[in-house]
């Protein structure tokens, strides 16, 4: 059994759990589409990450509104939060204090495999919702897809491979995430976006978006440079004592186009 399927078989068990969602007085400032925002300059979503299943615990006391509102000074593009309380320590009240916070797109980082979870996500004011495609059969994928896009949620689809990739094209994603780390064995390796970016479909208005494994500005350069528009940077950033340098610098170092 993978790492993969031991969180997604947890998450089936937690999903029972949920309530329905009852109607909700929580104001959030209005948020800009991420898409819009890639497509005019390349842009580091920034991430809320206490814990992984990889790296144990990476930063659990930290303020979170805090935390997020430096990723904002320092012009994030958007700002992930990971919700998964068994493996990342994260919650769905985290993700609430952040949309509260503040004015750009928020990413709810999860695994979904339920429309409830995207009901909930979009309840506690996240403008993206994540969709692994490793983690989901293609009906269940293409099923869910549809009903965020139906609730206008933006979707980040992620893909490790170019057979994940194919899916996510034929889905219609405009948002295509390379995560760098595999699911199943925990690797890490940024050529993973070097490799699926040779057959990106660039010209079609996708959006290539580099996640995980990056530490320095050179590593979000190689990526920009591979024709990524987006990084998705977690633990380099919790760790950091100066995330809003680390997000000017990657800008900076961004290949303009
Ligand atoms: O902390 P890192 O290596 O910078 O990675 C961030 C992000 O890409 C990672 O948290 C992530 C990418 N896809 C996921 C799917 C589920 C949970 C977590 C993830």
């Amino acid at each position: 059994m993978t790492i993969l399927d031991k969180i997604i078989a947890t998450k089936r068990q937690e999903i029972k759990h949920y309530t329905t969602i009852q109607e909700s007085k929580d104001v959030f400032p209005e948020k800009p589409r991420l898409t819009d925002h890639l497509r005019n300059k390349n842009g580091v979503i920034s991430e809320i990450k206490r814990a992984s299943p990889s790296k144990g615990d990476i930063h659990t006391t930290v303020d979170i509104v805090a935390q997020a509102k430096k990723y904002e000074e320092a012009g994030a593009a958007a700002i992930s939060v990971l919700t998964d309380e068994t493996y990342f320590k994260g919650s769905i009240d985290d993700l609430r204090l952040v949309a509260q916070a503040v004015s750009v797109p928020v990413l709810c980082k999860d695994f979904m495999i339920s429309e409830i979870q995207i009901d909930r996500a979009k309840q506690a004011g996240a403008t993206i919702i994540l969709l692994i495609v490793a983690a989901l059969e293609k009906e269940e994928l293409e099923q869910l897809y549809r009903y965020a896009k139906a609730q206008s949620l933006e979707i980040l689809v992620e893909v490790h491979d170019e057979k994940e990739m194919a899916l996510a094209v034929e889905l219609g994603a405009e948002l295509i995430g390379v995560n760098n780390r595999n699911l199943k064995t925990f690797e890490v390796s940024l050529e993973r976006t070097a490799e699926l970016a040779k057959n990106f479909p660039f010209n079609s208005g996708r959006i290539l978006i580099s996640e995980s494994g990056l530490h320095t500005k050179e590593d979000a350069q190689f990526v920009y440079g591979c024709g990524a528009s987006g990084i998705l940077v977690g633990e380099a950033l919790m760790r950091s004592e100066n995330p809003g340098a680390w997000i000017r610098e990657a800008i900076k170092g961004a290949v303009v186009r």
